[in-house]
């Protein structure tokens, strides 16, 4: 394999990586400070994997040890690092592009440990596909938090369920005044990656502080993505919808319990205004981690897990965190029509639990007429409890035997246009067919809104802790296809489409897997068969990402 053209860059390690001590991994090979000042060695990226130098140190200096332990769970054991991997099997000579997948990827600040996967601080992986070859990379994002908890070695701002410790009385009273005007609020930008329309790559969390733009290429941190209107808010949903044209989201509001629906075109940053939902039900609205479109509408839901102001201000985490499950205020589903901003349905459902929502379309007669909104989701069964598996420490202790991951569904919401009152919640397909595990999903995206026949997602081989398989979901046939490594962890199956396609499934799987030994690889399945077409074995194991973007070739 001929290899890149050579460049020399640094790559960084720090004092937060204290698990890495004075040892420096490069490339293929740790060594320690001693080691490389005897070996004088130059650092040296962007060759191919194979052709990484060997470098071994004399054997009283050898630090090279195998954890056989899932990396998933654990923070991630450098700050950066590039190279190409060795490809097996074939990678389609059309893929040419960059995938990027963020997600929390260090646990720690100092000796404390973060509590829950949604705490870490922001790792990006990078797979860049050129003509059959894999380039990988991954970097922390230089958020301020991040930033902060680094050179203080301690938390500075708010987490998702991590709060900074007060020093003293009055600190805590300024504390509150700065969480009332947002700025204590984290800018950990850990949940996704968007590339907008006109091309900028956005990383995301639910704080509307923490969007922060990056470079594709380096991975650098290029500064704060900022909203040049005024429409305020702290939290927005996690999961824009983001298409060549727009970025649609939905901005929670907790004095009056509603959310304001909002539009931002391409080119711009600034939102603008569709429309306003209330709520029906409750004290607070319900968490909005994501949300579906139509090609016409968009839906708002109301779960009944909502936002709890109280639990904001607590230091200490709550069973449910900043939320709380309130049965008996309902749930229900919104639909706005998003040119004009009315609200065309408003529907109580059974009540339900999802973060993710898959996709929605618009169910017509034979006329033509739309006579309802069919929206699908990641449902877990109107349980909590999914949260409370999400802890690291449940996480860490699995022991590979017990069957604890509470069943989920493709949960399938009709919510009729007529005027009724109810809308309905049935699972779309059979949910023995994936385990009774789904979550982390994605689609063709040229069918977004659209009617679809296929969803990618991870499910479940039981007993499991955690969702362990990919699956793809056919929702014509009501079957489901798996892949399954026994003992891995695979992250959110990503589906790019071949340029030129007619087949809804014609194009390829993109995945990173923690594997059993503590390794990591990327996984490319063929998006028509599901049958694996290649992988490459990352240097060391990386921690479980959340949510990716496609950046194609220019
Ligand atoms: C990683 C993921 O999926 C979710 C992350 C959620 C975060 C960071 C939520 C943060 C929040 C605060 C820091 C205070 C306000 C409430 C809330 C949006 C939950
Ligand atoms: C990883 C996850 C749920 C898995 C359970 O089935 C949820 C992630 C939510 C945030 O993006
Ligand atoms: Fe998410």
């Amino acid at each position: 394999m001929a290899s890149f053209a050579s460049s020399t860059r640094k790559i960084y390690c720090n004092k937060m990586f204290d698990h890495v001590k004075d040892e420096t991994y490069f490339g293929k090979v740790k060594i320690n400070e001693k080691t490389k000042k005897n070996l004088d060695i130059k650092l040296v990226t962007n060759v191919a994997a194979s052709q990484l130098p060997v470098i071994v140190p004399p054997p009283d200096q050898q630090v090279i040890k195998k954890e056989k332990k899932l990396a998933a769970w654990t923070s991630v054991r450098q700050e950066r690092w590039e190279g190409e991997l060795v490809v097996e099997g074939e990678l389609p000579l059309w893929l040419n592009g960059t995938y990027l997948r963020n997600g929390p990827g260090q646990w720690h600040v100092g000796n404390y440990n973060f509590r829950h996967l949604f705490d870490g601080y922001a790792t990006l992986v990078r797979l860049h596909f050129e003509n059959g070859r894999l380039i990988m990379g991954h970097r922390q994002v230089e958020s301020e938090a991040y930033k902060a908890a680094k050179s203080s070695n301690k938390i500075c701002y708010r987490e998702f369920s991590e709060v900074p410790k007060p020093d003293n009385f009055l600190s805590y009273i300024g504390d509150l005044a700065k969480l009332l005007s947002g700025a204590s609020l984290t800018d950990n930008a850990n949940t996704g990656v968007v590339k907008l329309g006109d091309g900028r790559v956005v990383c995301l969390t639910e704080t509307i502080k923490g969007s922060i733009v990056i470079d594709p290429h380096t991975l650098d941190t290029l500064g704060k993505f900022e909203y040049s209107d005024t429409l305020g808010g702290l939290i927005h949903s996690a999961h824009p919808i983001v298409t060549d044209s727009e970025f649609l989201t939905l901005i929670p509001d907790l004095i009056k319990p509603g959310y304001v629906v909002v539009r931002m075109e391409a080119g711009s940053n600034e939102r603008k205004y569709i429309g306003r939902v209330n709520c029906r039900g409750g004290p607070a609205p319900g968490w909005v981690h994501s949300f579906p479109v139509t090609e016409h509408y968009i839906v708002v839901p109301e779960m009944p897990l909502r936002y709890c102001a109280q639990n904001l201000l607590k230091a200490e985490p709550t069973p449910l965190y900043k939320f709380e499950w309130h049965p008996n205020s309902k749930g229900f589903m919104h639909v706005m029509c998003k040119a004009s901003g009315n609200i065309v349905a408003s529907v109580e459902v059974p009540l339900y639990v999802t973060f993710h929502f898959i996709n929605a379309y618009e169910e017509k007669d034979e006329d033509g007429r739309v006579t309802a909104v069919i929206a699908d989701c990641c449902e877990h069964s109107a349980d909590t409890t999914i949260l409370d598996k999400l802890r690291l420490d449940n996480l860490r202790s699995y022991n590979g035997k017990d069957d604890v991951l509470p069943d989920a569904r493709v949960g399938r919401f009709r919510i009729p246009l007529d005027g009724s009152p109810y809308g309905e919640l049935e699972a779309a397909l059979d949910p023995n067919e994936h385990g009774r595990g789904m979550d982390m999903c994605s689609i063709n995206p040229v069918y977004l809104g659209k009617k679809y026949r296929y969803a990618y997602a991870c499910g479940a081989k039981r007993p499991c802790n955690f969702p362990n398989t990919l699956t793809k979901i056919d929702l014509f046939d009501k079957k489901a296809k798996i892949w399954y490594d026994e003992g891995a962890v695979p992250s959110e199956p990503f589906f790019v489409a071949r340029p030129g396609a007619t087949e809804e499934d014609d194009g390829v799987v993109i995945s990173m897997i923690s594997d059993k030994n503590g390794e990591g690889y990327a996984l490319i399945l063929d998006g028509s068969t599901f049958e694996e077409i290649a992988r490459a074995k990352f240097p060391y194991g990386l921690p479980y990402g959340l949510h990716g973007c496609w950046v194609p070739k220019k």
